[in-house]
């Protein structure tokens, strides 16, 4: 993985990309979309371009459209207007359930679709045919192994045989990462994985995450979060969102600035970064 790529203008504060960064290692190209839904508009002219080693975050306040553009990420919303292509497949032209099998997502939403009384391992093995709820007897070994592997790594290997329900929600979490990897996605997307943890558990989060980034052989990542000091080291590039609309992407140095996160969050920031971790506070 690469810290970023010099050749690259930054940030591109119009959100305007040029044709010629078009490349064969773009797993996210979102082109000039709009998205309306019940007559509001959840996203305008939006562009954006994730390539394979790339690990972004999403920043903005509440209602910014973060949620929906992930959906779109992941092939679960189609734009109103423009268009959008994942791991080189463009909606409204491929099997959208062809492409999910390609993208991990975790999302509180899809959480919440997991049953209480399930084993954790089974939460994460299912994951293997993109379905919820144990339905089969005779799982293949080798999933069996990367399910614990997996959930090894995430530190929660402990749990393999706990009920989901009766887990605390950072491990939750961290089962739901495990799930998000099995079928060794691509493209990885986790929205707000961070969200009601205390402080110790964000902070095991953000170093689990952070080992991820630095993982060569990890999928291109995208985190959705609320809070700079929820951005794992070695997180490479963010994008800003304001109503729908982009305020800033590029390199995260060049877009974490006091003038474009006070933008973004509609009040005045001052942001502090000390060994690759972010802080902001109201000035
Ligand atoms: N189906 C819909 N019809 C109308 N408005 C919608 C619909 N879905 C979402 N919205 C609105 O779109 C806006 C963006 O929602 P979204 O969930 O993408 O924001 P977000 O940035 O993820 O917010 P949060 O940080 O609060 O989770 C919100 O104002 C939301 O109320």
């Amino acid at each position: 993985m690469t810290g970023g790529r010099g050749d690259r203008p930054a940030p591109w504060l119009d959100g305007t990309v040029l044709a010629d960064q078009l490349s064969a290692d773009q797993v996210i190209a979102v082109e000039d979309v709009g998205l309306t839904r019940s007559g509001s508009s959840l996203l305008r002219e939006l562009t954006w371009r994730v390539e394979l080693d790339e690990r972004w975050v999403v920043l903005g306040p509440n209602g910014a459209g973060k949620t929906t553009l992930l959906s779109l990420a992941a092939g679960r919303l189609h734009p109103t207007t423009g268009s959008v292509a994942v791991l080189g497949e463009r909606l409204g032209r491929t099997d959208v359930h062809e492409l999910r099998a390609r993208v991990g997502l975790a999302t509180a939403a899809l959480a919440d679709q997991i049953p209480g009384d399930e084993r954790v391992l089974d939460v994460v093995m299912t994951a293997a045919w993109s379905v919820v709820g144990r339905f089969r007897e005779d799982y293949d070994p080798v999933d069996r192994s990367r399910a614990e592997l997996l959930l090894a790594q995430l530190g929660v290997g402990g749990l393999a045989d706990r009920w989901f329900g009766t887990l605390s929600e950072g491990e939750r979490k961290r089962v739901q990462i495990a799930r998000a990897l099995m079928p060794d996605p691509e493209l990885l997307l986790l929205d707000e994985p961070a969200a009601g943890l205390d402080l110790g558990a964000r902070e095991e989060l953000v170093a689990r995450l952070a080992a991820l980034a630095a993982d060569p052989d990890a999928p291109a990542l995208v985190l959705v979060t609320h809070h700079v000091e929820e951005i794992p080291p070695g997180f490479t590039h963010a994008l800003l969102l304001r109503d729908g609309a982009t305020v800033a992407q590029g390199l995260l140095a060049d877009t974490l600035t006091d003038e474009l996160l006070s933008r973004t969050f509609g009040t005045s920031l001052r942001v502090s970064s000390v060994d690759g971790r972010y802080a902001a506070r109201a000035t």
